[in-house]
């Protein structure tokens, strides 16, 4: 059993230094619960920003970040997705995840791959080339960020590298919340897979909410915790069972049936 906590938090736009205090506060929160992976939502730092994104609001080379989630990981002693922060490198921006285990090693680093032009974000960010997986506690993982949950090659390419657990930050908005429910148990469903979603909540700007509606998801799409409409901050827990991810796949064996020479 792994016990995951869903870090639901109301990111403030632009305002880095509360930011990183509040995620402080969550994450302490969610080791006192007793979990063993925090999942921070996608630029938990400074908000969404895309062309507003002003070079003091990226973190250079992800040093702020990977130093302040190595040391809460290490002196916690838990591992955590670090959802994901505006991050530059060289002259480029990248909207960046760093992953930090118990012993407070950064064990990967995932850019977004596929950015989200319906918003603007590839004006300012350059997107990622790789899929990245990593281990958690022994389990195979892998991440991918908000939008990408609607392309399902790339949720599927990471099932195929052997993810069975798939984490998904998002700061995701109200008035599309019913296609992120539905895209995340998809994914779930398709995949045979866990998807652990974590969105941002609450108002960003005037009459501009984040949907909340954080989910952990097992392999055969049940929703385990959901943080529901509710728009405040709060930490979903569920343990998982990743035995389930098997069991589920040897009972419908849509890996072996699909045809891979076809598509
Ligand atoms: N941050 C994002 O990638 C937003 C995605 C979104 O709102 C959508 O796909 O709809």
């Amino acid at each position: 059993m792994m016990k995951i906590g869903a870090i639901q938090m109301k990111v403030a736009l632009k305002k880095t230094e509360h930011n990183y205090n509040n995620a402080e506060v969550l994450l302490r929160k969610a080791a006192e619960a007793g979990v063993d992976v925090a999942v921070l939502p996608e630029m938990w730092s400074g908000g969404f920003l895309t062309e507003e994104l002003e070079d003091q609001l990226a973190d250079v080379d992800g040093q702020r970040t990977k130093a302040f989630l190595s040391r809460l990981a290490e002196e916690l002693c838990i591992n955590i997705v670090g959802g994901s922060v505006a991050t530059k490198k060289g002259e480029k921006y990248f909207n960046t995840s760093y992953i930090a285990n118990r012993a407070g090693d950064i064990i990967a680093e995932y850019d977004k791959t596929h950015l989200f032009s319906f918003g603007g974000e590839e004006k300012k960010y350059s997107p990622g080339d790789q899929l990245v997986t990593f281990q958690i506690d022994g389990v195979d993982c892998g991440i991918i960020i908000c939008y990408e949950v609607r392309f399902p090659e790339w949720c599927r390419k990471q099932a195929l590298a052997g993810s069975k657990i798939l984490f998904v930050p998002a700061e995701w908005p109200l008035e599309r919340v019913s296609h992120w429910r539905i895209l995340n148990q998809a994914r779930a469903i398709e995949n045979q897979m866990f998807v652990i979603c974590v969105n941002g909540c609450g108002e960003i700007v005037p009459n501009k909410f984040n949907a909340g509606n954080s989910m952990i998801i097992n392999p055969r799409g049940e929703i385990l915790a959901d943080a529901g409409e509710l728009p405040q901050e709060m930490i979903i827990l569920s343990d998982v069972d990743i035995s389930e991810v098997a069991n589920t796949r040897n009972k419908m064996t849509i890996f072996h049936d699909r045809r891979a020479d076809l598509y």
